[in-house]
């Protein structure tokens, strides 16, 4: 078993300039880093809440995941990520134990990461990310 801490939540918000505010306000931190992934058609906004981070994602496009999931389910939690040491060796893993790993392999995300995700139906409702820093 190979994953490590909770590295983030994600929240997919329909304005991120208004939800970095909310956010700074509920949180009494200032957002640290703000990036877009362009492979997820997402920008991504960060706040650190002990080890783990919030991690606020607007959407790029109207492909993108993140437009998706507002127009179904509305704003809201959108996925937990966990950091791991090996991120092929645990897709192999968990895909030996029947997850629906959604990529052959990992992509680039946010923070120097790779990541790579497990549907949701698989894990009770619950979107996760698995992802290993670069750093
Ligand atoms: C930048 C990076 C980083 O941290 O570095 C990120 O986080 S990028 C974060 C954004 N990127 C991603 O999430 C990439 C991985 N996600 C995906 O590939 C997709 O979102 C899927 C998880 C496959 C869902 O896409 P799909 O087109 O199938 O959507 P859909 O609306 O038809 O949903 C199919 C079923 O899954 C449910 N569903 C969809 N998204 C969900 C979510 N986030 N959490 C919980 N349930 C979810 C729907 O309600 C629906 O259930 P019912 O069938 O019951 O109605
Ligand atoms: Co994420």
């Amino acid at each position: 078993m190979d994953m490590k801490y909770l590295d983030h939540i994600g929240i997919a918000v329909a304005d991120l300039e208004e939800a970095i505010e909310t956010y700074e306000k509920l949180l009494g931190a200032e957002c640290y880093k703000r990036e877009t992934v362009d492979q997820q058609q997402v920008e991504t906004a960060f706040f650190r809440a002990g080890e783990s981070k919030v991690e606020l994602l607007g959407a790029t496009g109207s492909d993108s995941v993140i437009a998706g999931y507002i127009a179904k389910k509305g704003e809201g939690m959108h996925h937990v990520a966990f950091e791991v040491e090996d991120i092929r060796g645990e897709m192999e893993r968990l895909r030996g134990e029947g997850f629906s790993v959604l990529s052959e392999e990992p992509s680039r995300g946010a923070d120097n990461k790779l990541v790579a995700f497990v549907h949701p139906k698989d894990n009770h409702g619950v979107l996760v990310e698995l992802c290993e820093s670069l750093d």
